[in-house]
């Protein structure tokens, strides 16, 4: 640790990184900030979040590398790349952590931090937060926020044990709850992600299929059955695997989504901007744990194909 508080380092300030790390660096934290193709605009501009529920806040000066060597060591990593990064970023990652740092994989999908584990010493604590929000690059160093922003986090592995990892957790959560934002301990990381794969596996994939935002989803009845459908299987795989999702829940999501601003995933910003989609964790793993519970997913694995043509002609 340094000083009183943490030091906090936003391993890839995209919107995710962008939002969480200008609420943690406006409530004091000290927050640094690694970029990539938006490091000049930031340097110069700053960091602005367009929030429509918050208001407008624009970090002017902000702690912004380019170069991972220039980073002092950080007690918190959170890491705001998209999965499709993870590989080339963990060795950023570990150069960037203090003794003892909490990496934090603030992304969507199934076992992100199994394929992240082997790729940091064991000496460093990896946790999953799940961020429950609407933000998007709308231009080089301005996030748009349109809705949510809540974040619940929970320990994958590393050094602790017992009581030492919920202590880990619940300082976690306060962090993000002095930043004024809605945070909870996961309960179990894994079934927290497989809920939410509730929600991502439909919209984020159709969004990129069928052209279409989620009120343009919600509002036809041929996707809502899609929609619906293959919540229902991710659901059933989620079971199948021992975790005991809510009763309601893929009724809940549907609700929840026509009351949504008229959103579109980060995959089909991904597709949109010619940028590599989360395939692998959003489809390929929950299909690959499918396979091995012995549950099908036939309408998610129809959809998963379709993008990986998609995919595969968007890089030819
Ligand atoms: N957007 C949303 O509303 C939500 C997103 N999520 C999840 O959050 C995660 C992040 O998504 P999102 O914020 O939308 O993604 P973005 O594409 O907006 O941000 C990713 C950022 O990571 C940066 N990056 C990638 N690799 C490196 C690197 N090697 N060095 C430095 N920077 C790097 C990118 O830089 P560059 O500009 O160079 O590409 C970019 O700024 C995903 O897993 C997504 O599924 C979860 C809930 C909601
Ligand atoms: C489910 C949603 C839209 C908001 O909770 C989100 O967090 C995401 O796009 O991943």
């Amino acid at each position: 640790m340094h000083e009183s508080r943490p030091r906090i380092g936003i391993m890839g300030t995209g919107a995710i990184g962008g939002f969480y790390g200008a609420m943690l660096a406006q409530a004091g934290f000290d927050v640094h900030f690694l970029l990539r193709s938006e490091f000049e605009a930031v340097r110069e501009h700053g960091l602005r979040v367009n929030s429509v529920p918050r208001g407008v806040l624009h970090l002017r000066k902000v702690q912004a590398y380019r170069d991972v060597a220039d980073m002092p060591p950080c007690d918190w990593l959170l890491v705001g790349a998209k999965t499709t990064s993870n590989p080339s970023l963990a060795p950023a990652i570990v150069q960037a952590a203090a003794a003892g740092a909490k990496v934090v994989l603030l992304q969507n999908g199934i076992a992100v931090e199994d394929a992240m584990r082997p790729l940091l010493p064991d000496t460093l604590h990896l946790l999953g937060g799940l961020c429950f929000i609407c933000v998007h690059r709308e231009a080089p160093g301005v996030v748009e926020h349109q809705s949510q922003g809540a974040i619940s986090l929970g320990y994958h592995s590393g050094p602790a044990l017992g009581p030492d990892r919920q202590a880990l957790i619940d300082e976690g959560v306060a962090m993000f709850r002095e930043a004024g934002l809605d945070s909870h301990a996961a309960a179990s990381l894994e079934q927290a992600r497989w809920q939410k794969l509730v929600w991502n596996a439909p919209y984020n994939g159709l969004a990129v299929l069928l052209q279409a935002d989620t009120r343009a989803l919600m509002d036809n009845p041929d996707s809502v059955a899609l929609v619906e459908s293959i919540m229902r299987e991710v659901v059933s795989v989620a079971r199948a695997a021992g975790h005991a999702l809510p009763e309601g829940l893929a009724e809940k999501m549907l609700k929840t989504t026509r009351h949504m601003p008229d959103y579109l995933p980060s995959m089909y910003h991904d597709h949109a901007q010619g940028r590599p989609m989360e395939l692998e964790a959003i489809y390929a793993a929950p299909l690959a744990a499918a396979a091995r519970l012995g549950v099908e997913m036939p309408r998610t694995e129809a959809l998963f194909r379709a993008l990986r043509f998609i995919a595969a002609r968007q890089s030819a």
